[in-house]
């Protein structure tokens, strides 16, 4: 799926040989893993999905056998393995897992105690902070061994039956939650952020076979209905992301002929520019798979889609569809930012600018304008302009959530500046 600029990665992008033998390699790792580590280390929320029918490998590329490990325990060890660390040893870092399953369209925690296990969640969405799941429980860990031992413990806790193709076929989506706190001091400035790496497991589609128990049924339908509906949002993502970057080319052609059109193709798609086309509903709600997974599949996050195919003859059709699946998920242009807290980013940004403003002044003085009227009201302006900058930070200061050592710190800084 893309990001930004396309990054999108899937089997058909991987190198010659990883097409149809993909091994647990660490070269998967390698191609996937670290990319989802690099995002996340630079405060982005970072998702990894696989896609693919019954028994064409999600389970083992995201989880692996105990030979042979796969992304999501590779991705625990990368965050707290020294020689992968990101950290400059002026940071520090925090990381809270939870573990939960999509099942039969109802959520379920993975790692409650046993009297909590069966007890659906409620899927609810915050205003700014999207979707989320009611009462999962977060997991603090320290290390790896105490991230991989809620791995084990959630992939023991998840929905498992035997289908045709399958004698252990997940029966849910899983969505392994990584959820990764860092605290940096840069330029003497505080700041923190904080990304969210999904890493999704999904349950594999088969035909329904009407010989299946009526719970088998169920479960089948209820994977296919959330299946189909995430074909239907990425597709409807992929075509609003053509339509706009083919309105993007159009304002920049429009800019560069004749800037006094701009106005005109500058409106939003619906009518101007898109030729009248309107941008696509996104059925999110549609499912609670593609709900949850809202902000990874068209919002702030970098989304890495694997496409899992079977090299059987029979599997035709479906490795067909699967690649269809793939192939328009890598026309989704997500926006992906980092989640640094609002006001630490004001304030930087306003230092920024005093910084700037001042420098400006300093040059205007050096080289003064042989016109003193005209440089003193430049001058005037300036000062004012300043004056205004070094008013606010301390407003925003007073405002911000931000812990009160670090506001401090940054207000003392502010005053030694100026
Ligand atoms: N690249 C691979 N190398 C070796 N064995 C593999 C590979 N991919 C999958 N397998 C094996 O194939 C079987 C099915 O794989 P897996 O459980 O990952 O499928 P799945 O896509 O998750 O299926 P479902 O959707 O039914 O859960 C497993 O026994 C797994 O060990």
């Amino acid at each position: 799926m893309a990001v930004n600029k396309p990054q999108a990665i899937n089997n058909a992008q991987a190198t010659p040989h990883n097409i149809f033998s993909a091994s647990q390699s660490p070269q998967v790792f390698q191609d996937l893993g670290v990319s989802v580590l690099a995002g996340a280390s630079e405060g982005y929320n970072v998702c990894l999905f696989a896609y693919g029918q019954t028994g064409s490998g999600k389970t083992y590329t995201m989880m692996g056998t105990p030979e042979s490990i796969g992304l999501t325990p590779r991705i625990c060890q990368g965050l707290f393995c020294p020689e992968d660390s990101f950290s400059d040893g002026q940071n520090s870092s925090r990381v809270e897992i939870s573990f939960l399953e999509i099942y039969n369209e109802r959520v379920r925690d993975l790692l409650r105690g046993e009297q909590k296990k069966r007890t659906s969640l409620r899927v609810r969405e915050h205003p700014e902070k999207g979707p989320y799941v009611e009462d999962l429980s977060q997991h603090m860990v320290t290390d790896c061994k105490q991230a991989i031992d809620l791995l084990e413990e959630g992939i023991a806790n998840r929905m498992t039956a035997a289908t045709h193709n399958h004698d252990t076929s997940s029966r849910s989506h899983a969505i392994f939650t990584i959820q990764y706190t860092q605290a940096t001091l840069e330029n003497n400035l505080p700041s923190e952020t904080v990304s969210k790496i999904n890493l999704v497991d999904l349950a594999g589609s088969e035909r329904a076979d009407p010989q299946y128990c009526r719970d088998r049924l169920t479960e089948g339908s209820n994977i296919n209905k959330s299946l189909v509906t995430l074909g239907i949002v990425i597709s409807a993502l992929a075509q609003n992301s053509q339509m706009s970057s083919s309105c993007q080319s159009i304002n920049s052609v429009a800019s560069e002929g004749d800037s006094s059109t701009l106005g005109s193709h500058s409106s939003s798609l619906s009518g101007g520019a898109g030729g009248g086309r309107r941008l696509c509903f996104i059925p999110y709600r549609d499912s609670v798979l593609t709900w949850l997974l809202k902000d990874s599949l068209g919002g702030n996050s970098k989304t890495i889609m694997i496409a899992t195919v079977s090299p059987s003859a029979n599997s035709y059709n479906e490795t067909l569809s699967t690649l269809r699946y793939a192939a328009h998920a890598r026309n989704i242009v997500n926006k992906p930012r980092v989640n640094e807290d609002a006001n630490v980013r004001l304030i930087r940004e306003l230092r920024e600018e005093i910084d700037r403003l001042k420098s400006m002044l300093l040059s205007f003085e050096l080289q003064r304008n042989p016109s003193p009227s005209l440089s003193d009201e430049r001058d005037g302006n300036l000062s004012e302009m300043v004056l205004q900058n070094e008013l606010k930070v301390p407003e925003k200061e007073t405002r911000s959530q931000a812990s009160t050592s670090f506001s401090n710190r940054i207000f003392m800084l502010l005053l030694e500046s100026l």
